[in-house]
């Protein structure tokens, strides 16, 4: 065998799997698989499969419409589109627990364990810019390459904390209609896509997982609304992760039961008899039962790694998302009266204050927005929201948010600039959640163009003034808005031929 798999480990799925046993070891020799997820907030799946030069190569995830499979050599995050955001590479059974969450648009939904990002996307993909998405994750660091993300797929309607659930739920209480816990997990279903995590799995004790996945559960519960749909996703074997936390959970919870998926595509279903004996105790007949409708996806079964899905729901009546929203064409936004006075960095009330001849008080958010949106962009197609202030920083965030006040905010909504001296300067997510319709000017390159690729390292380009696409009445000279066949990468400032290149130090190809 390729991997070498720790002996208890292999022992013990012996002792589950029995008969099965010698398929479910024999497929850590297949090949693992590689997957990807079409992002509809930018194009739609089909038309993505037309277009792309490895259509020849794709087959179709079965449980995920908007996703395939893809072969080793195709490299999808070297092409152009990785940086415009089309896709995000994902592993195919990984696309399972926000596929059986059921998001619509208009839903408020959390995202409790969502670094780096992947079911974030997902599911912003399937807001489709109406509700609110909090994602969330414990680990700084890891927090970071969430944001990067959710960012780049071009999300409006997200808020990302670095919080402990604790503290998300007294801000939080019964106010989501779906949330899912991806559970911090041993991860044995990953060790075949990727070994590393054998040597980890030494470390996380399957005993030291539950207890953090008990802790987690108990934890969120109250901030389902009633009528709320909850997943709860490992990626592991153990059954202490999987059926008898959901047990255990529902042992607790008399409100919550489980939603019974039928297994398909190779699932299998969940195993009540995995439980142990004194949480059979506290369950009834029928709650016990229950556990079938969980489901476990087997590599030797499915063309996917290892997991486990359970949905369950609260008792209540479900929310409805308000449907009016297809009708709404430009966002609204909500502006804060006018910009507090110690918000303001005392250079800039300076120069403020200098430089138009009012008091810094009197310097309108709005006003200096306005005066940049009128000659760069204007936004569509979203919902009502409310501009905010975070030091220099300026957020579009969801109108219907509550406060979010004494949490870790690593991004407050949509971070579209910031404000400097006097002036809106826009930031790289604004261009990356634009619409290019929404930009004044815009410069489409294709995939293949030499421009595009020094663009997207950092470079200055020099490109023909007629190659420019203006609105109406647009001056000549301004932020352009980049694109790769007419998908957003970036921003560049254009004068007379030139562009500056405004792609952060960290979204440039090396
Ligand atoms: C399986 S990973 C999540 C993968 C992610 N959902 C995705 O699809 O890209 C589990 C994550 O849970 C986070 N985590 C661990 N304990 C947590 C806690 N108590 N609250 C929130 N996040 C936690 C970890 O930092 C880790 O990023």
């Amino acid at each position: 065998m390729k991997i070498q798999l720790p002996e208890p480990f292999v022992q013990k799925m012996k002792q589950l799997l029995d008969d099965e046993f010698d398929r479910f070891i024999a497929s850590y020799d297949d090949e693992r698989v590689y997957g990807l997820r079409v992002n509809e907030l930018k194009i739609k799946a089909a038309e993505w499969q037309q277009q792309t030069e490895i259509r020849e190569h794709l087959q179709p995830i079965p449980w995920c419409p908007t996703a395939f499979y893809y072969t080793e050599e195709d490299r999808p995050g070297k092409h152009p589109h990785y940086h415009a955001g089309l896709y995000y590479i994902q592993e195919p059974s990984a696309m399972v627990p926000v596929e059986l969450l059921d998001v619509q648009p208009g839903h408020r939904v959390l995202d409790l364990c969502a670094a780096p990002g992947g079911k974030s996307t997902q599911i912003a993909s399937k807001l489709q810019g109406h509700g609110v998405l909090v994602s969330n994750d414990i680990a700084a660091e890891r927090a970071k390459a969430l944001v990067k993300n959710i960012e780049l797929a071009g999300v409006r309607n997200a808020v990302v904390l670095n919080e402990h659930p604790a503290n998300i739920a007294k801000a939080f209480s019964g106010w989501f209609d779906r949330i899912l816990i991806d559970a911090p997990c041993s991860g044995e279903g990953m060790f075949r896509k990727n070994p590393a995590m054998v040597e980890e799995w030494q470390a996380y004790s399957v005993e030291r997982c539950s207890s953090m996945q008990r802790e987690i559960l108990e934890e969120i519960a109250p901030m389902l609304a009633p009528g709320g749909r909850l997943v709860y996703s490992t990626c592991t074997f153990s059954p202490e992760e999987n059926e008898e936390q959901i047990a255990r959970f529902l042992a607790r919870h008399p409100d919550f039961s489980v939603v019974s998926i039928q297994p398909q595509w190779g699932w299998g279903s969940g195993q009540p008899s995995w439980i142990s004996k004194e949480t059979k105790e506290q369950l009834s007949e029928q709650q016990w039962q229950s556990l079938a409708g969980t489901i476990r996806i087997w590599p030797h079964r499915s063309k996917g790694e290892g997991h486990f899905v359970a949905v369950l729901m609260r008792a209540g009546d479900a929310y409805m998302p308000p449907q009016s929203w297809e009708e709404r064409r430009k966002m609204r936004i909500s502006w804060p009266s006018a910009i507090k006075q110690e918000r303001v960095s005392a250079k800039a009330k300076r120069s403020i204050g200098a430089a138009k001849g009012i008091k810094p008080l009197e310097l309108d958010l709005q006003t200096v927005w306005e005066s940049f949106s009128d000659e760069n962009v204007e936004l569509t197609s979203g919902e009502q929201v409310r501009a905010i202030l975070f030091g220099s920083r300026v957020y579009l965030q969801p109108f219907e948010l509550p406060s979010l006040e004494g949490l870790k905010v690593v991004r407050a909504g949509w971070l579209i600039g910031e404000l400097k001296h006097h002036k809106f300067v826009p930031f790289h997510p604004l261009a990356m959640g634009l619409k290019p319709d929404e930009a004044a000017r815009t410069i489409s390159f294709a995939s293949t163009d030499e421009l595009l690729l020094r663009y997207l390292k950092g470079e200055t380009i020099f490109v023909d003034d007629a190659l420019i696409q203006r609105k109406a009445g647009v001056k000549k000279n301004g932020y352009v808005l980049i694109c790769v066949d007419q998908y957003p990468v970036g921003f560049g400032k254009y004068l007379d031929g030139m562009i500056k290149n405004e792609l952060p130090a960290g979204w440039r190809l090396i």
